[in-house]
């Protein structure tokens, strides 16, 4: 039995402390200790192998392949006296060819002179020193030469799996071109070809094969420290149905956003695919899906299998893991919502993140249109998560501005669904989130007549299904009103309710128009329209932050309504001036941090912040938490 003291060894393996540095003389052996990277914190900080003696490191990291640390309900990893067996979580040492090799620690060209001498490489890479600057400038033009969307993502993904910073910097300094690339819509081209497309692995598959095991599984993932999970079974991928195994892609790629947007640590971050199977025919006969070939598993198996992880989550990272549910069908998305809600520090972004968003644009959109949100007459096309979820905050949000009762609220917002409106005489037939949003009506087929019949101010777009907004659709709601307010939230753009030029030309340059996925401006009678990007991804990244460096708990919805405050002060006189009501993506980092710090102290004030004391610029708090991928100097 092995007991193994967590700050001893940090200290001495640790990384980038301010000890003396080791150093290698050239024509010596390179070291060939092992380095247990699992519980290294500051490893996104920059760090080599640095601050002890090669034998004292090569002694720790012995003993810790002997023993093993158990993690605490904090997230502590405490000493552990227990004798059971262990997974060896070792790489090699970042020096030299494995250096190079070391995504989270490779610079490429950028390495000095005096690292390059210092870490072995000389000889190794050409002469040219680069700085990470013109690395960027590279890789920007190298992109741009793609002419094919999904290139450019396979080509962002071998970044990342090559020089974790270098991608990141890259992401962060060209956010607007590159995000349509790493996420909507690209990603979900790339999600469909996945398997096709598949050369490295790339986040944790946890399939029924691993049912009682999860624990275990967890544990093979090279890092301890985790702070955000995205997780995912496939089932609702954007728009595009039931993608299996393939749906990893989205973990993937939300997880790139919480750093690029957000400033999380990259290793604290772990996507995760939960594969039960897929009903998609073409995935199942297709020969390089990667997935299990068998239909989804429901009922008591499906639930069996989420609680394992679930369980296992919180056992491995403690209570303040953020779990993040993503793209989950609605027949389990709220189920799970439901039932970990009370235990878990849980998320659903598709009902919880797409609600904050939309509300953002609404608030900010009544400058334009005036009134209050209690004014206006809501239609939605699609009564699923991401419909009834928005519904739902805006009545909250008109229910906390007036006082008045939730239900009364809920009267002035009306969802259709593949069957028409939703209406009280359907009520025992609907699923119970659609429930509350069967009001008294004649029933109405179709959505243009369901227009004529409510008279809704604002139409929005939740149907997963594109050109469901036509010509008629949109001009009876221009013929409603003097400035329509518009969202088609339905990613990728394929599956968009309308395009920004259909609903800029079809209500005559009058719609103030906001989409899901990304669409160019449109020139309209001379005039230029700036469609804003109503995407969950506004969201998120700072309301993760938020709750992440506060040590918050559990989730409450009224950190939801702080985050869409939050977000929609950022929108400028200049945006709103080309008919913006989001802020563009290149200030988002800045965004993200007034957002992380609005939701953080809505827990401090709920008592759901762990991290005590409460810090007292919230901002700067946030910013100073944030991810920098510039290169750290090695030793
Ligand atoms: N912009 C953003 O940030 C976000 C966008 N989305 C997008 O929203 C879309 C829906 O997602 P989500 O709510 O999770 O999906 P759900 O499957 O939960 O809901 C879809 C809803 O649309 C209805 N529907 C489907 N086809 C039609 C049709 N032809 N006419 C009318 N209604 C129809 C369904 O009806 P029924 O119930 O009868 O089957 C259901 O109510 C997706 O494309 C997704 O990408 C989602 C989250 C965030
Ligand atoms: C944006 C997003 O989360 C979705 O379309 O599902
Ligand atoms: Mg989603």
């Amino acid at each position: 039995m092995i007991s193994l003291s967590r700050c001893s060894f940090l200290n001495n393996v640790g990384v980038s402390g301010s000890r003396s540095p080791v150093t290698y003389k050239q024509g010596r052996q390179p070291p060939t200790l092992v380095r247990v990277i699992a519980s290294s914190p500051d490893r996104d900080n920059g760090s080599v192998m640095t601050g002890t003696t090669l034998k004292e490191s090569r002694e720790n990291a012995a003993s810790v392949l002997q023993a093993d640390s158990k993690p605490t309900v904090s997230g502590e990893v405490l000493d552990v006296t227990e004798e059971h067996l262990v997974t060896p979580w070792t790489v090699s040492v970042a020096s030299g060819y494995s250096l190079l090799r070391d995504p989270h620690h490779n610079k490429g060209l950028a390495f000095t002179e005096k690292e390059r001498d210092a870490h072995y490489l000389c000889g190794l890479l050409p002469p040219q020193v680069t700085p990470q600057e013109l690395q960027v400038k590279k890789l920007m033009h190298m992109l741009r030469q793609y002419q094919v969307p999904l290139q450019k993502y396979m080509a962002m993904m071998d970044f990342q799996e090559t020089n974790e910073r270098l991608f990141y910097k890259l992401l962060i300094d060209n956010v607007e071109e590159l995000l349509p690339v790493v996420y909507t819509p690209t990603v979900g081209e790339a999600c469909q070809k996945y398997g096709s497309i598949f050369l490295r692995p790339r986040g944790l598959f946890i399939s029924l094969k691993e049912k009682g095991k999860i624990h275990e599984v967890l544990r093979n993932w090279p890092e301890k420290n985790i702070q955000v999970i995205v997780v995912t079974d496939g089932e609702r991928i954007l728009g595009l149905g039931d993608l299996g195994c393939q749906g990893m892609g989205i973990p993937i790629g939300k997880l790139s956003l919480y750093t690029a947007l957000g400033g999380v640590r990259p290793s604290a971050c772990l996507p995760v695919t939960i594969d039960v199977g897929t009903n998609n025919e073409q995935l199942l006969n297709d020969e390089f899906y990667i997935g299990l070939r068998q239909r989804r598993a429901t009922g008591q198996e499906y639930a069996e299998l989420l609680h394992e992880f679930m369980t296992a989550v919180k056992r491995n990272y403690g209570e303040k893991v953020l779990i993040q549910f993503e793209d989950f069908a609605n027949h389990n998305a709220f189920d799970l919502l439901e039932k970990y809600g009370p235990t878990h520090l849980v998320f659903n972004d598709d009902i919880q993140g797409t609600a904050s968003v939309v509300l953002a644009g609404l608030v900010a959109a009544l400058k334009l249109v005036g009134g209050t949100l209690a004014d206006h007459r809501f239609l939605f096309l699609g009564a699923g998560e991401a419909g009834t979820g928005i519904a739902e905050l805006i009545a909250l949000e008109i229910s906390k501005q007036t006082n008045m009762p939730l239900e009364e609220a809920r009267k002035k917002i009306w969802l259709v669904d593949s069957k028409g409106l939703i209406v009280k005489s359907r009520e025992d037939s609907l699923q119970h989130f659609k429930k509350p949003w069967a009001h008294d009506h004649k029933p109405i087929k179709e959505l243009v007549d369901a227009v004529y019949g409510i008279k809704p101010t604002v139409l929005i777009g939740t149907s997963g299904v594109g050109r469901t907004f036509t010509k008629q659709v949109v001009g009876a709601m221009a013929a409603l009103n003097e400035k329509p307010i518009i969202f088609s939230l339905s990613n990728p753009t394929s599956q968009s309710e309308c395009t920004a030029e259909e609903a800029y030309t079809w209500s005559k340059g009058r719609a103030i128009f906001a989409s899901g996925s990304p669409f160019d401006p449109v020139t309209y009678n001379g005039k230029v329209f700036v469609p804003g990007q109503a995407n969950n991804a506004y969201i998120f990244p700072g309301f993760g932050l938020g709750l992440i460096m506060s040590g918050t708990i559990r989730v409450h919805d009224d950190m939801l309504l702080a985050a869409s405050e939050a977000l929609a002060e950022q929108v400028t006189q200049e945006n709103f001036d080309k008919g913006l009501i989001y802020p563009p993506f290149k200030n988002i980092r800045k965004i993200s941090a007034q957002i992380a710090a609005r939701v953080a102290a809505k827990a401090y004030e709920l008592g759901l912040a762990t991290s005590l004391p409460q810090p007292k610029d919230l901002v700067k708090h946030a910013e100073s938490c944030m991810y920098n991928p510039n290169y750290r100097s090695y030793r």
